[in-house]
């Protein structure tokens, strides 16, 4: 365990895996934490140096007051890997650390080796959404976002039955600040790379859940066509694909990254 710095913030991260191992950097939605990724820490670890991380208002790196933005989250990303000691990076990022990870492929090209793009989106209007989510929270806290949001998040059929898993991501998500998840929203609401993509040249895997109705497969069906070396896979599932899809998803990330 240990902290980077960007911009006055404090940025925890950790790193499992033989330091001579190519680098996996693995980024989390909004609303979780590092810890997200453990489903698939090990199988990685065998392979990878792996790198996770808090996102800025998550976890254990600091909170700054809402809005952030999509530069300020790559910035972060960047410190974290010059801290780490790593020049290049496969990503691996799920929703709002997909977000991210396309932006560092638009605009560090030389910081990415291969991206892989989960439960990603390039535009997420309208900001009303956006901007309703965070009044909600600054007005009345992170608890009554909480059901709603584990209901877009998974399907209703791993809600039932998934025992503990849905409840560690719901933990997750309540210690995330009012400041963290407005900054979130914000940068969010703000975001568009619909046509940036388009410059991207790393190798690209787009993953999808097939009944994810936010970032939807028809989004990711998208996000291929306008990246250039860019393939796509659907799993079954909803939106925290790794949690709700685990060994699917692990044979897919690990059989692109060869
Ligand atoms: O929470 C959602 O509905 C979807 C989402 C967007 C960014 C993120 O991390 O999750």
């Amino acid at each position: 365990m240990a902290f980077a710095e960007n911009d006055g913030v404090r940025l925890f991260y950790t790193v499992d895996g033989p330091a001579d191992a190519p680098a996996l950097m693995l980024s989390n939605s909004m609303g979780t934490t590092y810890r997200m990724w453990e489903p698939q820490l090990s199988d990685f670890a065998e392979r990878f140096r792996v790198i996770r991380y808090d996102r800025r208002g998550h976890g254990q790196s600091d909170s700054p007051p809402s809005p952030y933005s999509l530069e300020q989250l790559g910035a972060d990303a960047l410190a974290i890997m010059d801290a780490a000691g790593v020049g290049r990076v496969n990503w691996l990022g799920l929703s709002m650390g997909g977000m991210v990870g396309m932006w560092l492929a638009t605009n560090h090209p030389d910081r990415i080796e291969k991206l892989i793009l989960s439960s990603a989106a390039t535009f997420m209007g309208p900001p009303e959404l956006w901007d309703g989510r965070i009044k909600t929270a600054q007005s009345r806290g992170m608890e009554v976002l909480a059901a709603p949001t584990m209901q877009r998040w998974f399907t209703p059929d791993f809600l039932k039955n998934s025992g503990d898993k849905v409840g560690e991501i719901r933990e997750q998500f309540l210690q995330t600040t009012v400041d963290g998840f407005s900054g979130s929203c914000s940068a969010m609401r703000d975001m568009d790379q619909r046509e940036t993509i388009r410059a991207i040249t790393a190798p690209t895997l787009v993953v999808v859940g097939a009944e994810d109705q936010g970032t939807t497969p028809a989004e990711a069906a998208f996000i291929v066509s306008r990246i250039p070396n860019a393939k796509g896979v659907i799993l079954r599932g909803s939106h925290i694909i790794n949690v709700e899809a685990p060994e699917a998803f692990l044979t897919a990330v690990l059989d692109f990254l060869g």
